[in-house]
């Protein structure tokens, strides 16, 4: 039996710039990710990663093209209808954009307050519980100055999959950590979708985090030029059959 897809993109074309300045950036992109899939994104730089992050993560309008979040179409879609969404998938980026006068606690408990019928005591217990699941209990109270660049990044790991959405994406989490600080922060990040059912993308030039990928697609010049879905061990067991 074949799961729905999370995220399932056809023909999506992407520009920006308007007029005689127009250029085409994204080029007939067709992909799907199904529950629990870790893909990870390669390519050089310019050859449009962020751009295709963004337009999943409900963060810029499609222009043409089908991009669907758990079967809902986001070309057409309005802006409330981009913040629902917003709101079904977790963000971890490079540079964590935690708020610096929040402890860790309360930088993950934003996140589980967006959901109103949470009561307070529900949400700092739940983020306490998180920052316990990435190794942080004994910091939940600290300040982000006051903590490592992989402490920050586990911080917003938490953040990202404490609603427990059924996507995560992350833009070069590990670009500004050393070796095994970043190595940590991936392995925790898999540990939590796989137990969770959670699908993550992850655009990387990291090439020392690659085999945590069940798949790995490669992005040049606005195209996927290489999806190796089935040849790396993919959860998906329809997608092994030859
Ligand atoms: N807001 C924008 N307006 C105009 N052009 C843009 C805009 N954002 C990105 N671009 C251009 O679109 C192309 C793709 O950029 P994008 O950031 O998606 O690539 P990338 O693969 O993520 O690169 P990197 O690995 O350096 O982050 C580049 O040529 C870039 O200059």
């Amino acid at each position: 039996m074949k799961k729905e897809p999370v995220i399932s993109i056809k023909n999506l074309n992407h520009y920006y710039g308007k007029g005689s300045l127009k250029k085409q950036i994204l080029f007939d992109i067709n992909l799907d990710i199904y529950p629990g899939e870790i893909v990870i994104m390669t390519g050089p730089s310019g050859s449009g990663k962020t751009t295709l992050l963004s337009l999943i993560g409900g963060l810029r309008s499609v222009q043409e093209g089908s991009l669907q979040f758990s079967g809902i179409e986001l070309y057409g879609a309005s802006q409330n209808k981009l913040v629902q969404i917003r709101r079904n998938i977790g963000y971890i980026f490079q540079a964590h954009n935690l708020l610096g006068f929040l402890t860790a606690t309360q930088n993950v408990q934003m996140a589980v307050e967006l959901n109103k019928t949470v009561s307070q005591s529900e949400a700092i217990a739940k983020s306490q519980a998180m920052l316990g699941a990435v190794g942080l209990q004994e910091r939940a109270s600290y300040y982000p100055d006051n903590l490592s660049g992989g402490q920050k990044q586990r911080i917003a790991i938490a953040r990202a999959l404490v609603n427990s959405p059924p996507l995560v994406l992350a833009d070069e989490p590990t670009a500004a950590l050393d070796k095994q600080s970043g190595r940590d922060v991936v392995e925790i990040m898999q540990g939590l979708a796989k137990e969770q059912g959670t699908s993550i993308l992850l655009v990387t030039h990291d090439n020392r985090i690659l085999d945590i990928a069940d798949r790995i697609v490669e992005m040049e010049d606005g195209l996927l030029a290489r999806d190796s879905q089935g040849t790396v061990t993919s959860p998906n067991p329809e997608s092994q059959k030859s």
